[in-house]
């Protein structure tokens, strides 16, 4: 894998009329896991977002050089497509093939001719995971990426975050569940409430 860093410097993040936090700052370089704690409400999806370019701060600096693979709560396939047909949508846009490998691994194959919104809120997480292994991206930003999986399903996403570490990606995870991951880091959200 090729350089890749994120940088976030003295991010301070309002939604509304109200400052959830400030003076976050995390650098992450390859190979790099990192642990965003913090209750609900406290500002960690809002963080993501924000790292991910989405959602821009109320102040500081966020400096990414790679790509980033973004899974939050909304799988990002189309509800009304088969599984299969739905990520193959994304095939020519992340410039990447669909393996069917990453559908096996993620326990899904069985599923690929299953119009999306019929699968459980497992299943939509395990095929966001599948999307996101096809996407090659550089830096993962998952945001509460164990919601709605079972014991097998939160070892597997385990597995695969410390899998693509080892091969040099950057993954970022917003959690409020304990996580196991390689060699993690933590910012626990609750020292930069506002
Ligand atoms: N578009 C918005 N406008 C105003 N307030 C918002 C907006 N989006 C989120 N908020 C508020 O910002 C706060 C933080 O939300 P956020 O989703 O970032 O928290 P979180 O730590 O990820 O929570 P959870 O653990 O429940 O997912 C919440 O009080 C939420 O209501």
């Amino acid at each position: 894998m090729q350089a890749c860093s994120l940088s976030a410097t003295d991010i301070a993040c309002r939604r509304g009329d109200r400052v959830l936090f400030r003076g976050v700052s995390l650098h992450t370089t390859n190979g790099d896991a990192l642990h965003i704690k913090g209750a609900n409400g406290i500002g960690k999806s809002s963080l993501m977002r924000i790292l991910a370019g989405l959602l821009a701060p109320f102040s500081g600096d966020v400096i990414r050089t790679g790509s980033v693979g973004l899974v939050d709560e909304r799988p990002a396939l189309d509800t009304q497509l088969p599984l299969g047909k739905a990520l193959s949508f994304w095939t020519g846009l992340d410039s990447a093939s669909t393996k069917t490998a990453h559908a096996d691994r993620l326990g899904i194959a069985e599923l690929l001719d299953v119009p999306v919104r019929y699968l459980s809120t497992g299943q939509k997480k395990r095929a966001a995971m599948a999307r996101l292994l096809n996407q090659n991206a550089d830096i993962w930003l998952l945001d509460e990426p164990l919601n709605g999986l079972d014991t097998g399903g939160v070892q597997l996403v385990e597995t695969l975050i410390a899998e693509y570490c080892a091969t040099g990606g950057i993954a970022i995870i917003a959690s409020h569940q304990p996580i196991t991951l390689p060699a993690p880091a933590t910012l626990d959200l609750r020292g930069f409430a506002a």
